[in-house]
C-alpha cells in the first residue's frame, strides 16, 4: 500500500468516525437537559447541614450535521450527554409503554395461578352446592379481595349461575369474568397527570415506606415517561440514606434524565424539592418527579415532613400527582400505610409493586376501595422495565388465564 492509498484510507476512516459521532448526537432527546445551578428561594428553609447538589449538563451546542452514507442501524442503546461534563454514560432506550401489562402477564399468571384456576376448578365442578361457595369465598379471601368484596362477588355469581341455570364452564368463566372485571373498576381514571401545564412541569410526588420499592419505582416510572418523550427531571427528597440519592440519579442517567440530589445525608428534603421543582422551571421539561422519604415513625413526623415538601413545592407549581407506592406482598400491612398516608397527602394514585411475587391480587380490589383512589401502575418484575399501567380487563384476564 503506497502512501497516497493510506492518507485516503484514514481520510474515510476519520470521516466515517465524524459521520457517526454526528448521527448519535442528532439522536439524543428531544430537549437535552442545561445547565442550572442551585440558588435558592429567598424564602426558604436553610439547609440542615449541606447544599443541594445537581448534576449538570454541558453547554448545548448545535451538533454537526452527519455525513451522507455514514448513518448508523437503529440500535437499542445510544451514546449520552455527558451529564456530568465528564464521563459518558450510555443512555438506554425504555420499552415501549403500549402493551406492557399484556407483556408482563406471564408473571401475574405464574404468581396468582391458585386464585384463577382455582376458582375456576371450584366452578367448573358438576354441582355448585354450598361447599363449593365456601370454598369460593375462601379462595378470594385468601387472595386478599377483602370481605365486602368477596361477599358482593358470590352473591352476585350464586344469582347468575342460578339465574342462567348452566354450568357450562365457559359460560361461568365469563360471568366470573365480568364480576371481577366489575370489582376492579374500570370505570375509575387511571390516567396520569403528567402534561406539561403551560409555563411549568406537571408535578409527581412520589411517597410511600422504604422498602416498597419507591426509589425504583421512580426510576421505571422515569423511563415510562421518557418512553412516552417527555423530558423529565428527577429531585431525590429521600434524603435519609445518601445511597438512595444516588440510586435515584443512577435510574435517571440511564436514560438521560437529571437529578438534583443533596450530597449531604438528612438534608432538608423540602430545599432538595424546591430545587427540583425549580430546575424544572428553568429547564422547560414536561415533567418533576420528587421521590420523598417515608421513613418517619408516627403520623405526626410523616405530616410534618410530606406538608413542608408540599407546600415548598406550591411555592412555585401545583403538584399535580400524589402517588403511593405499596408492596402488594405486605397485604394488610399495606391498607394500614395506605390509610395513615391518605390522611397525610391526598393520594391520587395507587401504583402497587411486586404484583409478580404474591398470589394476593385480590389486595388491588381491597386498596381501591378503602382509599377510592385507583392503581394507575403496577410493578411486575425487578427488570427495568417491569412497571406496567394497570388495567382493570387485562389484570382480570391475567388472572383468569
Ligand atoms: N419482584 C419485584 N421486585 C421489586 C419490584 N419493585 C421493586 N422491587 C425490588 O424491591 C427492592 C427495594 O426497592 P427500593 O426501590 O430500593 O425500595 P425503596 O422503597 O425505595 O427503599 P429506600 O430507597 O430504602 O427508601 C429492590 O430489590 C427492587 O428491585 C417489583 O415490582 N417486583
Amino acid at each position: 500500500m503506497n502512501d497516497v492509498t493510506l492518507i485516503i484510507l484514514y481520510a474515510v476512516i476519520a470521516i466515517a468516525v465524524i459521520g457517526s459521532v454526528a448521527v448519535l448526537l442528532l439522536r439524543g432527546r428531544r430537549t437535552p437537559p442545561g445547565t442550572y445551578t442551585t440558588s435558592r428561594d429567598a424564602n426558604d428553609q436553610p439547609l440542615a447541614g449541606g447544599g443541594t447538589d445537581t448534576l449538570e449538563a454541558p453547554p448545548q451546542e448545535a451538533p454537526a450535521p452527519p455525513v451522507p452514507g455514514t448513518e448508523l442501524p437503529p440500535t437499542d442503546t445510544e451514546v449520552a450527554e455527558d451529564l456530568t461534563g465528564i464521563e459518558t454514560v450510555p443512555v438506554e432506550t425504555p420499552a415501549p409503554v403500549e402493551g406492557r401489562l399484556a407483556r408482563l402477564r406471564a408473571r401475574l399468571v405464574k404468581s396468582n395461578n391458585a386464585l384463577g384456576k382455582g376458582l375456576l376448578a371450584l366452578l367448573s365442578r358438576d354441582k355448585i352446592d354450598e361447599d363449593v361457595w365456601d370454598e369460593i369465598e375462601e379462595t378470594l379471601l385468601l387472595a386478599d379481595l377483602g370481605p365486602e368484596p368477596t361477599t358482593e362477588l358470590v352473591d352476585a355469581l350464586r344469582d347468575r349461575v342460578k339465574i342462567a341455570g348452566s354450568q357450562d364452564p365457559a359460560e361461568v368463566k365469563a360471568m366470573l369474568r365480568e364480576e371481577l372485571i366489575k370489582l376492579v373498576d374500570p370505570q375509575m381514571d387511571r390516567s396520569l397527570a403528567v402534561d406539561r401545564h403551560a409555563d411549568r412541569p406537571a408535578i409527581v410526588l412520589v411517597v410511600g415506606v422504604n422498602g416498597v420499592g419507591k426509589t425504583t419505582t421512580v426510576g421505571k416510572l422515569a423511563r415510562v415517561l421518557v418512553a412516552e418523550d417527555k423530558d423529565v427531571l428527577l429531585g431525590a427528597a429521600d434524603t435519609f440514606r445518601a445511597a438512595a440519592a444516588e440510586q435515584l440519579a443512577t435510574w435517571g442517567q440511564r436514560v438521560g434524565v437529571p437529578t438534583v440530589k443533596s450530597d449531604v445525608d438528612g438534608a432538608d428534603p423540602a430545599s432538595v424539592a424546591f430545587e427540583a421543582v425549580k430546575a424544572g422551571i428553568d429547564q422547560e421539561v414536561d415533567v418533576v418527579m420528587v421521590d420523598t422519604a417515608g421513613r418517619l415513625q408516627n403520623k405526626v413526623g410523616l405530616m410534618d415532613e410530606l406538608g413542608k415538601v408540599k407546600r415548598v413545592i406550591e411555592k412555585q407549581a401545583t403538584v399535580d400527582e400524589v402517588l403511593l407506592v405499596l408492596d402488594a406482598t405486605t397485604g394488610q400491612n399495606g391498607l394500614n400505610q395506605a390509610k395513615v398516608f391518605s390522611e397525610v397527602v391526598d393520594i391520587t394514585g395507587i401504583v402497587l409493586t411486586k404484583l409478580d411475587g404474591t398470589a394476593k391480587g385480590g389486595i388491588v380490589v381491597a386498596i381501591q376501595r378503602s382509599l377510592g383512589v385507583p392503581v394507575k401502575l403496577v410493578g411486575l418484575g425487578e427488570g427495568a422495565d417491569d412497571l406496567a399501567p394497570f388495567d382493570a380487563e387485562g389484570f382480570v384476564d391475567a388472572l383468569l388465564n
